[in-house]
């Protein structure tokens, strides 16, 4: 058995801490081979689908990864920029002003690096370029503000894989969850108060979270809690009821029951019902994303107006905003 180590290393160099920024991941390109690539790897994951292998070996090679990836290649090529996934180039900036940040603050050597769960660039990559930078200390940031066993846990996951193969393993924090932090909160009751400086205020205010099998959270996983929480520290910060500011669930994945009450169902309902204008924000998405740019802004929207809704507003993830870099900072001090 070998582990390996820092090229070159030299006994004497500068000691420094390094953040890894972590993200779920994204294809390379919106093509469906591209898609076939990343959702085999994604939906291999255990943490993400716990069904008995055998039996998911099956679904995914017969069905799924024959019949997704041209749909989910359709539905990214209409987010694409020229500067690629918009979720990979947004973290390209957040790093970047991440480490501008925390380089201020005088707390030594430091470097930031980014990473994805699936995908490119990868967990592996990212942990070498922070040990060639001699960072002996680590903190990894899955940039998941509410914790998940398929999100989160997974992170976790796949920095134990490449960690027990080293020689030196760093001093390491993981960050579970910021999903309560102050700096998160306001960040979020800014934005959505300067929506409604420019746009004025819909009738009601929509959080809407990506969700999760029922059965994950029946079995211990507490990200509809941390969810909640989210959304009632926002609502008190913004002064509302609980009728004008309410929680959803979307992006639902297969036949079983997810967390509810869904997105989708909720925005029909509430078009339905007379409510002719509401604000949707999904705080659980640190970067926009397929899940926001196309699912919320643009499917959700259709869903709204054709129940009978006049006016639909998506407010933008906090992405690179000054705000947002703030609260991550704050997130990384308090574990340095
Ligand atoms: C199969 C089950 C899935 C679970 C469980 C799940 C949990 C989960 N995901 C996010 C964040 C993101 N998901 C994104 C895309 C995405 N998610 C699933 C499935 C599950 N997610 C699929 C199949 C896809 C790919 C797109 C598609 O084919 O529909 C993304 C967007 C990535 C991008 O490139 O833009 C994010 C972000 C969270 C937070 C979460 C549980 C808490
Ligand atoms: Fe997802
Ligand atoms: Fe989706």
């Amino acid at each position: 058995m070998s582990f390996s180590a820092k090229e070159n290393f030299d006994h004497e160099q500068e000691r420094a801490t390094g953040i890894l920024l972590t993200n779920l991941g994204t294809p390379d390109a919106p093509t469906r081979a591209a898609l076939q690539d990343y959702l085999a790897e994604f939906l291999w994951d255990p943490r993400v689908v716990e069904q008995p292998r055998w039996l998911w070996w099956l679904i995914l090679n017969a069905i799924i990864l024959n019949t997704r990836p041209a749909k989910s290649a359709a539905l990214y090529e209409k987010v694409w920029t020229d500067e690629g996934s918009p979720l990979l180039a947004t973290g390209k900036r957040q790093r970047e002003k991440l480490e501008a940040a925390l380089q201020e603050r005088g707390i030594g050597a430091v470097h930031v690096e980014l990473a994805m769960r699936y995908g490119n660039p990868s967990i592996r990559k990212g942990l070498e370029a922070l040990r060639e930078k001699n960072c002996d200390r680590m903190i990894v940031l899955p940039l998941y503000p509410q914790y998940s066993a398929t999100t989160t846990g997974s992170t976790f996951d796949a920095v134990a894989k490449v960690l027990k193969e080293w020689r030196r393993v760093p001093r390491l924090t993981f960050i579970d969850a910021y999903h309560d932090q102050p700096l998160y909160i306001e960040a979020l009751a800014a934005s959505i108060r300067d929506h409604w400086k420019e746009n004025g205020k819909a009738e009601r205010l929509l959080l809407s979270f990506h969700g999760i099998p029922e059965s994950y959270f029946e079995n211990g996983d507490p990200y509809p809690c941390h969810c909640r929480k989210t959304a009632r520290l926002v609502r008190e910060a913004l002064g509302l009821d609980e009728t004008q500011l309410q929680l959803a669930f979307q992006s639902r994945f297969g036949k079983e029951p997810w967390v509810q009450p869904y997105t989708d169902e909720t925005l029909e309902k509430w078009g339905k019902e007379g409510v002719e204008s509401v604000d949707v924000i999904c705080p659980g998405f640190a970067a926009d994303c397929l899940e926001t740019l196309e699912e919320i802004a643009m499917e959700n929207r259709e869903v709204f107006l054709g129940a009978g809704g006049k006016r639909y507003s998506y407010i933008p993830a906090l992405n690179d905003s000054d705000a947002h870099v703030q609260a991550l900072t704050q997130v990384v001090l308090k574990e340095s």
